[in-house]
């Protein structure tokens, strides 16, 4: 084979607290984050969101040392990658392309075309497949790939979710043992699998495979572990009014503090690296809660980060993939499911389907506007700068 390079695809995280809006702005104008029923009302949302939120968002980077840490570990993976893929007899370019922040996806595909290489890899770093990580990072690199020609021409494979490769799922069972161990009876811990939470709306109208990738995953790693220990999951980082998917985790911390556990291991399952909901909302707000429940004995695996077994399991899923059939992007954002994204999009007249659901956008709209009029004291029109 000839040059091969593999593009990992991630979040991307503010670097300073200054960048804390900017990336709150570009992650919030993604239509796959906060699905809205007008396209032209994104921008001016994702502003109104990115100024509210911007002052907390900031507190909580300061928490972590004033930035997050993803770039640097989603770099570090990159060469521990390269240096494996290496050992393996595989020379590769490695990339690093994230969505809402530096180095963005844009920057890691003009860097690749100029290197002319054979064949890509495209591996998001995200075990589980949403609609809301993967998928939109899919979704930016199908437009990316319409709009040049030079792309049309590379060969390329898509990994769309890896939660199943055996050496992701050892690297968890090692990371999860290796905590147990520091209590004087492993067998009492309660494992507590804590998935970043999606609105239940993906997975219920969207198709969203997330959920059964989740739950199906947390029993995969419960196997490998080969442990006789208890064990929950639930879903934390909700934001904003809609419901996300249950049980959320504080609300199942306190209860297994009512019911007496005393002893837990968090593990954290819908990413790779550790970020702002590890080592803030974790570490900091959940251990908080927890004690509070009377749940005295608080510990967190690590995200696999750059664990030798991890890396080692990514390398392998990146060879496996460059000897098996590619698979295209158009094949990989449409749902497993068939479900449209938009289902009632057809107009019909009378009392039916897609009159209810006009009915409820506009009465949304209305919504909005007066829930910005309460916080800002002035009407949506003049927030979005159309009146003075
Ligand atoms: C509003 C909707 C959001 C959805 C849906 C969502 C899904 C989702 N996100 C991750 C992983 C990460 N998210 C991170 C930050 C982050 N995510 C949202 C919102 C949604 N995420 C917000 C508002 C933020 C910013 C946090 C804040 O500052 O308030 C990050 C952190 C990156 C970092 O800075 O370290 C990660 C990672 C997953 C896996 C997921 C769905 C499966
Ligand atoms: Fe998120």
């Amino acid at each position: 084979m000839g040059r091969v390079g593999v593009l990992l695809l991630n979040l991307g995280g503010p670097d300073k607290l200054e960048d804390v809006r900017p990336f709150l702005y570009n992650l919030f104008s993604d239509p796959e984050i906060i699905r809205l029923p007008f396209r032209w009302m994104q921008k001016p949302l994702a502003w109104f969101i990115a100024t509210r939120r911007e002052k907390t968002s900031q507190e909580n980077y300061k928490q972590i040392g004033g930035g997050s840490p993803l770039r640097r570990i989603t770099e570090e993976q990159g060469e521990a990658i390269k240096h494996q893929l290496g050992e393996l007899g595989q020379e590769a370019n490695i990339y690093v392309g994230m969505r809402y922040w530096h180095p963005f996806t844009e920057e890691a595909i003009a860097q690749l075309t100029q290197d002319n290489i054979d064949k890509l890899v495209i591996l998001p770093l995200y075990p589980q497949f949403s609609i809301s990580t993967s998928g939109s990072s899919f979704r930016l690199l199908e437009q990316l790939w319409k709009e040049n020609p030079k792309l049309q021409s590379l060969e390329y494979t898509v990994i769309a979710s890896w939660y199943k490769q055996p050496g992701y799922l050892q690297a968890m069972a090692e990371l999860i043992a290796g905590e147990l161990q520091h209590f004087p009876q492993p067998e009492d811990v309660h494992i507590f699998f804590s998935a970043h939470g999606v609105p239940k709306s993906y997975v219920e109208e969207a198709g969203d495979p997330y959920q059964q990738e989740i739950e199906e995953c947390t029993y995969l790693i419960m196997q490998t572990l080969n442990r006789p220990n208890t064990h929950t999951l639930a879903y934390q980082s909700r934001v904003g009014p809609v419901e996300w998917l249950q049980p959320y985790t504080e609300d199942a911390l306190k209860e297994l503090g009512a019911k007496g556990v005393k002893n837990l291991v968090v593990v954290p399952i819908s990413f790779v690296s550790e970020h702002i909901e590890t080592l803030q909302e974790i570490d900091i707000e959940y251990r908080e809660i927890a004690e509070e429940a009377g749940i005295h004995n608080f510990r967190r695996a690590p995200a696999p980060n750059t664990h030798p077994v991890f890396i080692q399991a990514l390398s392998n899923l990146i060879i496996d993939s460059l000897q098996q059939p590619n698979l295209k992007l158009s094949q990989v954002t449409q749902m497993k499911k068939k479900v449209k994204m938009y289902p009632q999009e057809r107009w019909e007249w009378g009392l039916t389907t897609s009159a209810e659901v006009w009915n409820g956008r506009i009465a949304m709209l209305g919504f909005i506007g007066l829930i910005i009029e309460l916080i800002t004291g002035k009407g949506l029109l003049h927030v979005i700068g159309l009146l003075h």
